[in-house]
């Protein structure tokens, strides 16, 4: 909380008490350290500054607006190279400016830390481009640097290009990925939760003693793919481990999410879809010893807000004439057999790509007047998480979202920063009146200001590694890996 805060309680929780009044939304401001993210075309557009991504200061003032906004966290999305090498996924991209170039938001975030106080950063790391060592002391001096601000997007990566950046032919097998991110997760908890004991940072200048030998502990990590000795590093951070985000929607990416993920992203296409999502990753939670509510939901969505609803659709239809189909036809891999997209008036019945076939059935029902074409399916795609209106009608539709169970909205844009300015003017105010959006950040970390508590609580696979390895103990928390890879140190540092 700001010191002119005037409401001394916040309300931490995601969840109000039955009976008390409506809990505040969450909302995260989704982005990316690049030009083109996800709403391709628009970086052309007078008002966009996002092809000012090189330029540090853009990302500061923009958190500086956010955080005086009270918005939740500053989301980063990353890649680990391109998807491949067909024309879609090299030339397209390259003249779109679809994340290339882009640049490291784990880097970037220490600097927006030490210009903002309560502003939490998520930052996207793949498993397989950091080493878990490297990777959890970089989380731990983030998360130091920024007095427990810092959340970690667990992802296992989509990109052939990508892979090959690391050694790898191709991206491995689905299963196989989620299975290296088990170890991944494994390794990192050990290192956040167990390597270091509470107290063992000391910092006795009379006695000399600058910290407790006995309660820093090897891992004795040895795994399928890693094997790492520890200690970790650094001492314990005031999260340990980052707020841990997700986004699989496989059945192995949602069972890898009800185990570990605090917060969970959708891109829903209607508040009952969702519903059904949050409830079926909540059962599959609880299944791993979790509470229902130890799992949070985050759906994606875009706002086009006008003072009448005619002025925000006419707004909307200017966005349109920006929107790049090759953009979004090249980013949803709707390309022909040698990796080409479509010209923009090829008939949908003429595509033949899997993934578009679903699109393609519902746009046949929504356009009866013509012959739809490809162009048709991009717009679909840039408007599909879009909400055009009044304030009013907005706060109404976001309204409807909650009801079906989401806990907070990723705020996706159009333009940096307008578009996370026009919701901080114009739409959040109106949700605070209606008690759907916090008014003062909560104290603390940002477990705390979201889940009550700086730290990991006891059902989370990775709270089994505290203590874990002192002398003498031999207390393992249940396997989350094969168990030959649980082993633990003889407690000698
Ligand atoms: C809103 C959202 C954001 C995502 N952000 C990233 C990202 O920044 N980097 C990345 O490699 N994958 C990202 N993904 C992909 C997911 O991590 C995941 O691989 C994908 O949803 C497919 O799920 P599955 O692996 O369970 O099949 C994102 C997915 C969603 C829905």
């Amino acid at each position: 909380m700001s010191a002119s805060s005037p409401d001394p309680t916040p309300q931490p929780l995601l969840h109000a008490a039955p009976g008390s009044a409506r809990r505040p939304l969450r909302f995260n401001a989704f982005v990316m350290n690049t030009t083109s993210h996800i709403q391709h075309g628009q970086w052309r557009r007078p008002d966009a500054q996002q092809t000012r991504f090189n330029d540090v200061r853009t990302w500061i003032e923009l958190a500086r607006t956010l955080e005086a906004a009270k918005f939740d966290t500053m989301f980063f999305a990353d890649v680990s190279g391109l998807y491949g090498d067909a024309d879609a996924d090299f030339d397209v991209y390259v003249r779109e400016g679809l994340q290339i170039p882009s640049n490291d938001p784990t880097v970037l975030l220490s600097a927006l830390a030490v210009n903002t106080e309560h502003l939490g950063f998520a930052t996207t790391s793949n498993v397989f481009q950091n080493h878990p060592f490297n990777f959890a002391r970089q989380i731990s001096t983030l998360d130091h640097i920024s007095d427990g601000r810092i959340a970690w997007n667990v992802v296992t990566g989509m990109q052939d290009n990508g892979a090959r950046n690391y050694g790898m032919d191709r991206v491995t097998e689905h299963s196989e990925r989620y299975r290296w991110a088990q170890e991944y997760v494994d390794v990192v908890y050990k290192l956040w939760e167990g390597s270091w004991d509470e107290d063992a940072l000391l910092q006795d200048k009379e006695r000399g003693l600058h910290a407790d030998p006995s309660k820093i502990h090897k891992i004795h990590h040895r795994g399928e793919r890693y094997r790492v000795e520890g200690p970790h590093l650094s001492s314990p951070s005031p999260q340990r481990t980052p707020l841990l985000f997700q986004a699989g929607s496989s059945l192995s990416g949602r069972r890898f999410a009800a185990q570990h993920a605090e917060a969970v992203f959708l891109v829903s296409p209607s508040p009952a879809l969702a519903a059904q999502q949050i409830a079926e990753t909540r059962a599959l939670a609880t299944g791993f010893g979790r509470e229902p509510g130890d799992v949070t939901f985050y759906q994606g969505l875009s706002f086009v807000i006008g003072s009448t609803e005619e002025e925000a659709r006419a707004k909307a239809a200017e966005y349109d004439e920006y929107i790049s189909v090759d953009g979004y036809l090249a980013h949803s891999a709707v390309v022909d057999r040698a990796g080409r997209v479509y010209p923009p008036d090829t008939p949908l019945k003429d595509v033949q790509t899997d993934g578009a076939r679903g699109f393609a059935e519902w746009l046949s029902k929504h356009i009866t007047d013509r012959e739809p074409v490809v162009a048709d399916l991009a717009r679909q795609r840039a408007t599909s998480q879009r909400i055009v209106g009044t304030p009013e009608q907005i706060a109404d539709r976001l309204q409807e979202w909650q009801a079906a169970g989401v806990d907070g909205i990723n705020v996706i844009n159009w333009v940096i920063p307008g578009s996370f300015e026009e919701f901080a003017d114009h739409v959040l105010p109106g949700l605070r009146a209606r008690g759907l959006a916090q008014s003062e950040y909560a104290e603390g970390p940002l477990r705390q200001k979201l889940f009550g508590s700086p730290r990991l609580n006891d059902r989370h696979p990775a709270a089994g590694y505290r203590g874990a390895y002192g002398e003498g103990r031999a207390v393992l928390p249940a396997p989350t890996t094969a168990p030959d890879r649980l082993t633990v140190s003889s407690g000698t540092p």
